[in-house]
């Protein structure tokens, strides 16, 4: 059977005699499942070792596998048997399927000997799941590898809702979001997923299924099934990204998410909704926008939650802004304190107190009479917490900001004046005659000269839509970096 296919969605719902005339469109792939056979599974899993096993589900194990003599790597399902409907029914609906936000199905194998279980071959994804990575890795993910885990997962589910017909998930957690090579999510186990029209599955009475703590709270009879449920698992997804705790954890109270989270997000508290181990204190208007959607997702009544568009859309902002103030990170000086209003600044010591450190050229005492901490802030600085003020308030005027090139022959002078020439990777190449380097290290901010302030951004008088920030003073090669970045958008 053909099924509709959204040009615009990288997932392609195959008829193999469509998908030759498909096959230039990059959306589409041909699927075509190899057949292996069970020894040959058997032997690329080195006998289905223990030291082969990936993970342990409900359903079954899990084994890494090596095939075609090493040319492909693979994870291989071996279910148990009384779950061999839910291979079936993954088969069934990803030998229709293919997409890179999705972990796809290369084959099958059956196994003949025993309950004749299918096993299923699917893509191998290095790097765990987002489970693994959120509860037990030493290095906890920052906010914007949050935020982008959160978006690459709504996209995916986002795609497989818009199918004609559409699948919905029903399992979509933590455990079930694996991690690629380059880092990205990709949702897998399509053991529990539904494809067909909404009204059409109703009239199938298929059992409500899930995992506890995920699962929605309308969906108690086959005819409360709708994509609103993934919503739902999405949104406590979203508390766990953003908290860092587990959907049921007895350790808290209460142990549901939902009802730790809501109140707190309902006050305000965001900070106690907060993974602590991560810094965070910049990136507290995006834990609250996701705190907020998280919150939507949840709602108890279906019809109020956003749809997956909805929350990709949300989503797509909430990264722009990580990456606003990602980058209002990099050019702010490092501070105590910002005199602004800058909700961020006054969390429990997380800020570094910075002091200015010297070039190797000069000694600290010559430069002693200038140096400060930066909570005197100068007006540059202060401009610049301007704009990191105006991230925060959702000015997206700093969408477009990319280093394009670094100072080379920079001379400081013994009063701290840095002059010389802006090399740049592009065409633009820049004099600048004198800036001061009123602060060193690893951050500086730049005074006079031939320099002008222009809402709270330096910029030099001949390429006006440049923004020269000192960035690195290297001392142990006296090579004087400074990045410059481009930062159009600011200017008009
Ligand atoms: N394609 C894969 N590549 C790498 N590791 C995988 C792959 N698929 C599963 N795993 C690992 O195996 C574990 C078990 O996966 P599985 O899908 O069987 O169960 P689960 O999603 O953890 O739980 P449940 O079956 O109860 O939903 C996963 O947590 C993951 O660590």
């Amino acid at each position: 059977m053909a099924f509709l296919c959204n040009s615009k969605s990288s997932v392609s719902l195959c008829d193999p005699q469509k998908m030759k005339k498909k096959k230039k469109n990059k959306h589409y792939y041909p699927i075509k499942l190899r057949r292996f056979s069970y020894a040959e599974l058997e032997a690329s899993t080195n006998g289905f070792s223990p030291r082969n096993l990936l993970g342990k589900g409900s359903h079954g194990a899990v084994f890494f596998a090596t095939l075609d003599g090493g040319a492909l790597t693979a994870a291989v399902k071996v279910p148990i048997s009384t779950a061999s409907s839910s291979a079936e029914n993954e088969i069934e609906i990803l030998s229709k399927i293919r997409s890179r936000q999705i972990v796809n199905l290369i084959g099958y194998a059956v196994d003949y000997s025993r309950e004749r279980k299918l096993l299923l071959v699917v893509e191998y994804m290095p790097n765990g799941s987002l489970e693994d990575l959120i509860h037990t890795h030493p290095k906890p993910p920052a906010w914007s590898d949050r935020v982008r885990f959160a978006l690459e997962i709504a996209k995916a589910v986002r795609t497989l809702h818009g199918l004609n017909p559409p699948v919905i998930h029903r399992d979509i957690k933590s455990s079930n979001v694996l991690i690629e090579k380059a880092s990205r999510s990709r949702v897998s186990d399509f053991g529990l997923a539904i494809m067909g029209h909404v009204e059409d599955i109703r009239a199938l009475s298929i059992s409500p299924a899930g995992t506890l703590g995920y699962l929605d709270p309308c969906y108690v009879t086959p005819a409360n099934l709708s994509t609103k449920s993934d919503v739902f698992s999405f949104g406590i997804l979203l508390l766990e990204i953003v908290s860092g705790r587990r959907a049921i954890d007895v350790d808290f109270s209460p142990p549901s998410i939902v009802e730790w989270a809501l109140p707190l997000i309902q006050n305000g508290e965001f900070r106690g909704i907060c993974d602590r181990r991560i810094r965070w204190p910049r990136h507290l208007p995006v834990v609250r926008e996701l705190a907020f959607l998280a919150a939507r997702c949840v709602r108890p009544t279906a019809e109020k939650r956003p749809c997956m568009e909805e929350v990709v859309d949300c989503l797509e902002r909430i990264k722009k802004r990580a990456r606003q103030i990602n980058i209002w990170n990099r050019l702010r000086p490092r501070v105590t304190r910002v005199e602004s209003s800058w909700p961020l600044d006054d969390i429990d010591g997380e800020e570094e107190e910075e002091h200015v450190s010297v070039p190797r050229r000069q000694s600290r005492r010559s430069l002693s009479g200038r140096s400060r901490k930066v909570s005197n802030l100068t007006s540059v600085e202060r401009s610049f917490a301007w704009i990191g003020d105006e991230m925060t308030r959702g000015s997206h005027q700093m969408g477009r900001s990319k280093s394009i090139g670094c100072f080379r022959e920079v001379k400081v002078g013994p009063d701290g004046c840095v002059s010389g020439m802006v090399k740049s990777r592009g065409r633009v190449r820049v004099k600048v005659s004198t800036v001061r380097l009123s602060k060193s290290k690893s951050m500086g901010a730049l005074h006079g000269g031939n320099n002008a302030i222009y809402r709270g951004n330096m910029m030099t008088p001949e390429v006006d839509e440049l923004t020269v920030i000192p960035l690195l003073v290297n001392s142990s090669t006296n090579a004087h970096m400074i990045t410059v970045t481009r930062v159009g958008k600011l200017l008009s």
